[in-house]
Parts: structure tokens; C-alpha cells; sequence
């Protein structure tokens, strides 16, 4: 028998209503909801002034949003019958579902369109090319990320769909990724669920509980660097795609040595229970927690917030599957890219999954009241 922590009943967490205004912005630390709609936008207007307006147009909706309002005042039904709607419509009904909406500026978005180049911080620096990846570029990267969560998909998509709209003409859509079943918890009230290997993910993560950990190693500040961060994060997404005919195929044994964990209960090699300390002497040198602990990387921890996704099937016969990566970090110079190049190198786990998208943002602090916006620390 299974033994989880308690957690509300379902019908609670549609019902749930984070707060958009605060020192830091919703979708971090939250604790992970079920459903994914991430997005990228490239800006195609080169006017600054124009590029600001959107970021405050899309604030004042992003507020509204996720309180379970509509994305404009009129909302899908009250305006003018001779104007399009101020709101799709298909979230009507719906549930506030937990929604956070999580803004991010890609590196490209420093260059010299908008004047921004001295503001682009030391830490946004671009990532090395790891061992192994293939990166296809239309999926990666992006000026301006938005990370929707929500316990309903329909809720995500319906943000997403409204902040497009809203910015149609200065803003287009790169990419955007569906994800299902988040594959971290990012709180100790939630239970760690699994990601499409079947193993529990997220156990040893950073956890909205761990007050000192996430000051030292989740939020910006103000001596390191980039002053208008402080208070935000650094967001790294990577798209890697599993081959999961192959895993299915390999022995349990094999699958838990892998990961130096168990299939069932989670717990670390030579130990019983998933939060029992991790022996790192107990399991093989290549095992991928023990080229991931932060032991190995001058104590660098990350938030982990992913998302397994299935995007149909490749016409050969295989789920074109895996894990939507999300995690958040102080400084992916000395958090992410470490131990990432590791896991390049070694992890056995490489002969299952393959990178092939990869996204690096930085997200400024929250936005504090109704006459903040996103970015504004930035565009000041
Ligand atoms: C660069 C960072 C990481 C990538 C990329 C990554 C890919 C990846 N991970 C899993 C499954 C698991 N990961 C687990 C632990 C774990 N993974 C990372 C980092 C990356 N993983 C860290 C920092 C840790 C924690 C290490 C520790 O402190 O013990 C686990 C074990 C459970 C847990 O603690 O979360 C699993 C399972 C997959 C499938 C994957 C790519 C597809
Ligand atoms: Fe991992």
C-alpha cells in the first residue's frame, strides 16, 4: 500500500486562487500544478515604447486572469457585437484552477532592438553546447517566455491563446508546449508524482518550504549583478524527447540502477523510504542523482518544475514523448550548466532521451500592485 501525504481533494484545487501580486512572481515556488501551456514569443515590433505598453497591457490581463476573470473588462460577451470579443470565451464557466502566469526575457531580447543590451545580466549568459544534444531551433529559445500552470488545461490554454491575441502585430508566437502531469513537487504537502519512465521525480527538489535554500539558491539579488532582477529567478526549459519503446524494454533492475532510485517507493539505493538521505557510496558512480546531487556541484541546487508531454506519435510507430524540463535557478552559470555538462557526459540515461529543444530566460521580480507591470524594473 501506498503512503502519501494528505492533500486536498480535487475539487479544492480547481477552486484555488493564487495571489498575481507579490515580491516575487506566481509559478515558481507554487506548488506545481497538474497542467502545462508554455509559450515563446519572438517581438517583432522594433519600437521600444510599444514593446513596454504590451508588457503593461499584458500584466493588467495576466492579473485578471488569475483571479478566474476574463481577460478584458468587456469580457467574451459584454462588449460591442460589431467588435471582436476582449476575451475568447473558452474559459467561461470555468473555474479559477490554480492559474500563475510566469514572464521571462530570453538573451535575445538584449540585443540592440530595444536599447536593452546593457541591462542583459552576467548570469543570462547563453548555454554551451552539451555532448549529444540536437537542438532544433525553431523550438528553442524566444524574446519573451510565458510559463502558464493550471489544474485544467483548457484554463492554460485559454491564457496563453488571450495573451497572444492581445499582443497580435508586436508580438508572434516561436513556440509554444503542452505538458500533463507535472514530474516535481515543489512542496512538502504535495505527494512527488512520476514522470513517462515510471519513476517518482522531484523528491530530492527544491521546495517552497526551504526558506534559506531558496534565498541562497532560487532568488536573484541585489549585489549579484543585474539590479533590476532582484527578486526574480532564471528559468532553463529543455525538451528532451525519450525513446520510451527502448526503456520499456530494459529490466527493472537496470531502470533503478540508472537512476539510483526504485521504481516503487522512490527510495535511494540501499535505502527503504523515498525521503530516506541519499548514499551516494551505495549506488554506481554514473548513477544520474548521484551525477545530479548537489555534492557534486559545490552545493548547486535547482527548482525543478517540469512536465511530462506526449505530442502524438513520430509516423514510426513511436509516442513522440518525454519531459518538458523546467527549473528555476539564482545563476544557471553555476547551477544548471554544471551539472547538465555531467549529465552529458555520463548519465546512462542518455540512451533513452535526447535534448532537442532549450530555452534560458530571465524572470524579473513580481509584479508588487495594480500600477506595476511586468518588466517595468527592466524598462525603467
Ligand atoms: C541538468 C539538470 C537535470 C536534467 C536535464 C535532468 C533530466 C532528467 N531527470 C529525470 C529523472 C529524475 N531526476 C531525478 C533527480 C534529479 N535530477 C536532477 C537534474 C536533472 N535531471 C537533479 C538536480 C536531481 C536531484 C538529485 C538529488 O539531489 O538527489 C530523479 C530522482 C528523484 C528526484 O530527486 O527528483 C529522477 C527520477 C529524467 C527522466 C530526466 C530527463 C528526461
Ligand atoms: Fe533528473
Amino acid at each position: 500500500a501506498r503512503t502519501l501525504p494528505a492533500e486536498p481533494p480535487a475539487q479544492a484545487h480547481v477552486e484555488e486562487v493564487f495571489p498575481f501580486y507579490g515580491e516575487h512572481q506566481a509559478g515558481i515556488v507554487t506548488p506545481a500544478q497538474d497542467r502545462l501551456h508554455f509559450v515563446a514569443f519572438d517581438v517583432i515590433t522594433t519600437d521600444r515604447a510599444e514593446l513596454a505598453e504590451l508588457l503593461q497591457e499584458w500584466t493588467a490581463a495576466a492579473a485578471r486572469l488569475t483571479q478566474g476573470k476574463e481577460a478584458g473588462a468587456f469580457g467574451a460577451t459584454g462588449g460591442s457585437r460589431e467588435a471582436a470579443p476582449d476575451d475568447t470565451g473558452e474559459a467561461l464557466g470555468l473555474p479559477p484552477s490554480g492559474l500563475t502566469l510566469t514572464v521571462g526575457f530570453g538573451p535575445s531580447l538584449f540585443d540592440d532592438r530595444f536599447g536593452l543590451a546593457a541591462k542583459r545580466p552576467a548570469a543570462l549568459a547563453d548555454l554551451p553546447k552539451f555532448p549529444g544534444e540536437t537542438l532544433v531551433p525553431e523550438i528553442s529559445g524566444g524574446d519573451i517566455c510565458v510559463q502558464a500552470c493550471a489544474h485544467d488545461p483548457q484554463v492554460a490554454v485559454h491564457a496563453i491563446r488571450n495573451l497572444a491575441r492581445i499582443g497580435f502585430g508586436r508580438v508572434s508566437v516561436r513556440y509554444s508546449q503542452l505538458g500533463f502531469g507535472r514530474t516535481s513537487s515543489t512542496s512538502r504537502a504535495q505527494a512527488t508524482a512520476r514522470n513517462l519512465m515510471g519513476f517518482k521525480d522531484g523528491t530530492n527538489n527544491l521546495k517552497l518550504e526551504d526558506a534559506d535554500l531558496l534565498r541562497e539558491q532560487l532568488w536573484a539579488a541585489p549585489g549579484d549583478g543585474a539590479a533590476w532582477m532582484a527578486g526574480g529567478s532564471y528559468l532553463v526549459t529543455r525538451k528532451i524527447r525519450m525513446t520510451v519503446e527502448t526503456w520499456d524494454r530494459t529490466s527493472l533492475r537496470e531502470q533503478e540502477e540508472i537512476f539510483g532510485r526504485d521504481k516503487g517507493e522512490g527510495a535511494p539505493i540501499g535505502k527503504q523510504k523515498e525521503f530516506d538521505p541519499v548514499d551516494l557510496s551505495a549506488m554506481r558512480p554514473d548513477a544520474h542523482v548521484r551525477l545530479a546531487h548537489p555534492s557534486a556541484h559545490g552545493n548547486a541546487h535547482l527548482l525543478r518544475r517540469g512536465y511530462n508531454y506526449v505530442d502524438g506519435s513520430d509516423g514510426l510507430g513511436r509516442l513522440d514523448a518525454g519531459l518538458f524540463f523546467i527549473a528555476y535557478q539564482r545563476d544557471p552559470r553555476t547551477q544548471f550548466v554544471p551539472i547538465q555538462a555531467s549529465l552529458a557526459k555520463s548519465d546512462p540515461l542518455n540512451e533513452y532521451i535526447r535534448h532537442v529543444s532549450s530555452g534560458l530566460f530571465a524572470c524579473p521580480p513580481g509584479v508588487v500592485d495594480a500600477g506595476d507591470y511586468w518588466g517595468r524594473t527592466l524598462f525603467a
